[in-house]
């Protein structure tokens, strides 16, 4: 059978093979060679260096496996004899993508949400990142590449890692598996440089679906240089289709062979844990145990971040007797390791109160996000999390500009500008786009040292600008170990007395607009230009009313202020829904701004507005 069209392809010569990309290549090889024996390349992992070159080997066997030592060529490839895919399920990768991470529904048994991360999709996309890896390293066949692999507590995520394994270490790259690991671990192990740990890694792969329900998953890729962005996920989303319809079964036996081989599994989180612990001691002056008398309270969540109690915590001194959810259970029982949301913002204070702690600490599932709770039990996120970072990161550098995203408050920008003499750059939700908005700041001349989200994702330039939840918490560590080996204050007191002065919104209200896409209004452009329209038309109105003022400067969607309060509506990063923010100072004034958003919005009629209807009614 001949090769398939627009996939890589490897034609066989009775001695050696010759590496093709075309049916052209194929039809010009057909007299000279024998397209009859061609093969199918099971994944498109070969470099394109390597294409139209001779590669001496012998195919005696239905695979041609990776590394050879010795050989005058170490052959990266593992192929399947001319057989088309065996996997019979239709997949759309491209609905895989959700900005810059994979996600998809990964276990059977919600209604209307079939399995769409089977395991040989996941393979498929580990062989397309260890493509990408290689031509983004531009490696040749001297190049040794690794990739590390973790998973939060899901259900799905060991299946998942071993298929993504497979799809990685078929393609001739080492695999290190951490097993239960965070997302900021992942990125970490890029940096570290340790030959016992096999670090650092050129690629680590993190396999979560953060706090969504139990039966999704995802992956979210790192190399040194950071989080890979949208334009690397479409690239290798891309790939992995076209590797998934030349895949079958025993090509993914085949993969697993050499996977047991060449798999290795190590404690990562032993060398990120002792990382954070050395922060925490040397940001106290090299105490060894410098929370010695503080009750810290950890809720995980039953996601990946128990560790930090008994790895983190205890170590310093810390006390974390009555923390909750620490052992992982990927059906998340208890309520959703989510900073954000409310049950689990609920559980955390009442744990904190019950126990009479210092402070509590809360994760999501990967613990790239964190929000914290006093003594007193006042909840320590959102708006009230960044003011306090920000607080801290403007001692250790006065004048330096905060990045947020879109969603913060009026009162968090007097609260940096004029009550900590910093800027706050209020620019896009997303946690991507925040930290990358940081780092170009830097690049441009803006010093800046900390980007932060109100979801509880935030990066420091001290910190490699790594998108860490527990790092953050690391920096509230430090200051309360500083204050008491200081002998300034002790408890949580000296956290909440930098915000004392932040203003807090009365009311403080998100609701989201769904935008029906089968309805005869959207047109060509799809929802996206049907949001645009909606905000255009938003946009249009405000001028208007003589209440209301356009935000002089904003990034993203419509902010305006008025009746002492502000919104913002703007089309969310991933779903057919335009969300909208409302901040006031008592209910009257946030039902008017509402009254006149739903003024503007109400003539489109594929946007669903009947939450505002019940909200200003
Ligand atoms: O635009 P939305 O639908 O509100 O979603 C925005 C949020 O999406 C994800 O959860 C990202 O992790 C966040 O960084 C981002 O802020």
């Amino acid at each position: 059978m001949l090769c398939a069209a627009s996939v890589w392809q490897l034609c066989k010569p009775p001695s050696h093979v010759f590496l093709c990309q075309s049916d052209a290549c194929i039809k010009n090889s057909s007299d000279k060679y024998h397209p009859q024996g061609s093969y199918f390349l099971r994944s498109n992992i070969l470099s394109t260096k390597l294409v139209g070159k001779k590669v001496n080997t012998n195919i005696d066997s239905t695979y041609l496996l990776s590394r050879r030592p010795g050989t005058a060529m170490e052959t990266r490839a593992a192929v399947s004899v001319g057989s088309e895919s065996t996997l019979s399920q239709v997949v759309d990768f491209k609905k895989l993508q959700n900005g810059s991470d994979i996600r998809g529904v990964a276990v059977d048994g919600v209604e209307g949400e079939p399995v769409n991360l089977t395991e040989a999709v996941a393979e498929a996309i580990g062989a397309a990142f260890a493509a990408w890896l290689l031509d983004k390293k531009n490696a040749d066949f001297s190049t040794k590449l690794r990739v590390s692999l973790g998973t939060d507590s899901r259900v799905s995520a060991k299946s998942i890692q071993s298929a993504v394994a497979r799809g990685i270490s078929g393609a001739g790259l080492d695999v290190i598996e951490y097993g239960m690991a965070s997302t900021p671990a992942m990125f970490n192990s890029t940096l570290t440089v340790r030959d016992d740990l096999f670090c650092p890694v050129q690629g680590a792969i993190m396999i979560t679906a953060s706090h969504l329900p139990y039966n999704r998953n995802g992956l979210k890729f790192f190399t040194s240089d950071g989080g890979l962005g949208k334009k690397d996920i479409t690239d290798i989303l891309s790939r992995a289709e076209k590797i998934y319809h030349v895949m079958s079964n025993e090509s993914t036996e085949a993969a697993a062979a050499v996977a047991d081989k060449i798999v290795h599994s190590v404690d990562y989180m032993e060398q990120y844990t002792a990382d954070l612990v050395d922060a925490v001691r040397k940001g106290a002056g090299g105490v060894e145990r410098p929370l010695e008398g503080f009750h810290i309270v950890v809720d995980a969540g039953n996601g990946a971040g128990g560790f930090f109690a008994g790895r983190v915590l205890e170590p310093l001194g810390a006390v974390t007797t009555g923390s909750q959810f620490l052992d992982p259970d990927g059906m998340f029982p208890n309520h959703i390791p989510n900073p954000e949301d409310k049950k689990a913002m609920e559980s955390i204070t009442k744990a904190v109160l019950d126990q009479k702690a210092d402070l509590g600490i809360i994760f999501d599932t990967d613990v790239d996000r964190a929000a914290a709770v006093d003594s007193s039990g006042k909840e320590l996120n959102r708006n009230r999390l960044i003011a306090l970072l920000a607080a801290i990161v403007l001692e250790q550098h006065p004048g330096t500009t905060i990045v947020t995203d879109s969603v913060t408050s009026d009162g968090l920008t007097t609260f940096i500008e004029q009550k900590l003499g910093g800027k706050h750059h209020r620019f896009k939700r997303g946690y991507k786009n925040v930290i990358d908005e940081g780092i170009r700041l830097n690049t441009v001349g803006e010093e800046t040292h900390l980007a932060i989200e109100t979801s509880g994702h935030g990066a420091l330039k001290e910190n490699h600008w790594l998108d860490d939840g527990a790092y953050l918490m690391v920096k509230l560590l430090i200051k309360l170990a500083a204050a008491k080996v200081s002998g300034e204050a002790s408890g949580s007191k000296v956290l909440s007395d930098l915000i004392a002065d932040l203003e807090d919104p009365a009311i403080s209200s998100e609701l989201r607009f769904k935008i029906d896409q089968s309805h005869p209004d959207i047109g060509s452009g799809g929802f996206k230009a049907y949001g645009e329209q909606v905000l255009d038309k938003l946009d249009q109105l405000v001028a208007s009313d003589a209440n209301l003022k356009k935000a002089p400067v904003n990034h993203e969607g419509i902010r305006v202020s008025g009746y002492g309060g502000w919104f913002l509506l703007r089309l969310s990063l991933h779903d057919p829904v335009l969300p909208l923010n409302i901040e006031g100072p008592s209910m009257e004034a946030t039902k008017k701004l509402g009254e006149f958003v739903l003024s503007a919005v109400k003539e489109f009629g594929a946007l669903d507005t009947s939450a505002l209807q019940k909200y200003v009614a």
